[in-house]
């Protein structure tokens, strides 16, 4: 029989948290060694492998720094990831061979597909445009899920050497047309009562295609986040989607 993988979660207190600690708890072959939440250390036993964060934009940082410093693999679901902050992920890692990081912006298996399909879609449309949607509590806008497929949809197009989309709008109200994301426009809705989802809208002439994913429940998220703390450990220094443990 293998060991099984001490895992701690930061933001143990929060949504995502509490789910991960439920998940990590009630799967075999992990440990939930630690749960952290804004300086509490709830529990902590034996020293973590791996550490789970679901936190906020503003701390996430932060707690990858001092994880890698200590030299413990990080899954990391919080958002707010720019290429800057990728950059220096990359930057402390390279000081710490055999740590490794993985960052994705939606562990949903629906959602990951989601996204292929709106990659492959892109090229074959003049225009594309997201409307994601979320609880009213969620922290930033737009959701890390509809800028990654705005980049995904904007690589697709720039490879088949797509012209611009057609637009003749003059927006009179700033925010009217939504957010600009890598050239494809971006529509955040809050509304009490939603959890995440989002429409990725594609149209030519006399035709659109609607690419929908609805996570319901934060349950959705878990076989992916627990896909990740198997495998994180085996894949050294950075990546970005659960997308490579999945083919
Ligand atoms: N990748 C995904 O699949 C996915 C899914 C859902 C949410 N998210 C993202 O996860 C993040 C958290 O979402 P949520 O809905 O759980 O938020 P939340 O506000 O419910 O939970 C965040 C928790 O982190 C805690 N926290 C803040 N600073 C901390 C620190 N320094 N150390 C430890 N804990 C700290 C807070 O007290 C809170 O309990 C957001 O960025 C959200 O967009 C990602
Ligand atoms: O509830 C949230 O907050 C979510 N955030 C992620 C995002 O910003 O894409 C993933 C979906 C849920």
């Amino acid at each position: 029989m293998t060991d099984s993988i001490r895992v701690g979660v930061l933001g143990a207190r929060g949504r995502m948290g509490l789910e991960v600690c439920k998940a990590v708890d009630a799967a075999g072959d992990l440990e939930l060694v630690a749960m952290i939440d804004q300086g509490d250390e709830l529990f902590s036993g034996a020293d973590a492998q791996v550490l789970v964060d679901f936190t906020s934009p503003d701390v996430v940082m932060d707690n990858l720094r001092w994880a890698i410093e200590q030299g413990i693999s990080v899954v990391v679901g919080t958002t707010g990831f720019t290429e800057e902050r990728l950059e220096q992920v990359r930057g402390w890692l390279a000081a710490r061979p055999g740590v490794s990081v993985l960052i994705a912006p939606n562990f949903g298996i629906g959602a990951l597909l989601m996204m292929r399909f709106s990659a492959i879609a892109a090229k074959y449309f003049e225009s594309a445009e997201i409307i994601e949607q979320h609880h009213p509590r969620k922290f930033d806008a737009p959701s890390g899920t509809s800028q990654h497929t705005a980049r995904l949809i904007a690589e697709a197009r720039a490879a088949a050497g797509s012209p611009p989309m057609p637009d003749a709008t003059k927006e009179e109200l700033d925010g009217a047309r939504g957010a600009l994301v890598d050239g494809v426009r971006v529509h955040s809705v809050r509304a009490a009562g939603l959890v995440a989802h989002q429409e990725v809208l594609f149209g030519s002439a006399g035709e659109t295609l609607t690419i929908r994913h609805d996570s319901l429940d934060r349950v959705s998220f878990m076989p992916g986040v627990l896909l990740a703390v198997r495998n994180v450990r085996k894949l050294p220094g950075l990546t970005v989607g659960i997308d490579s443990l999945l083919d």
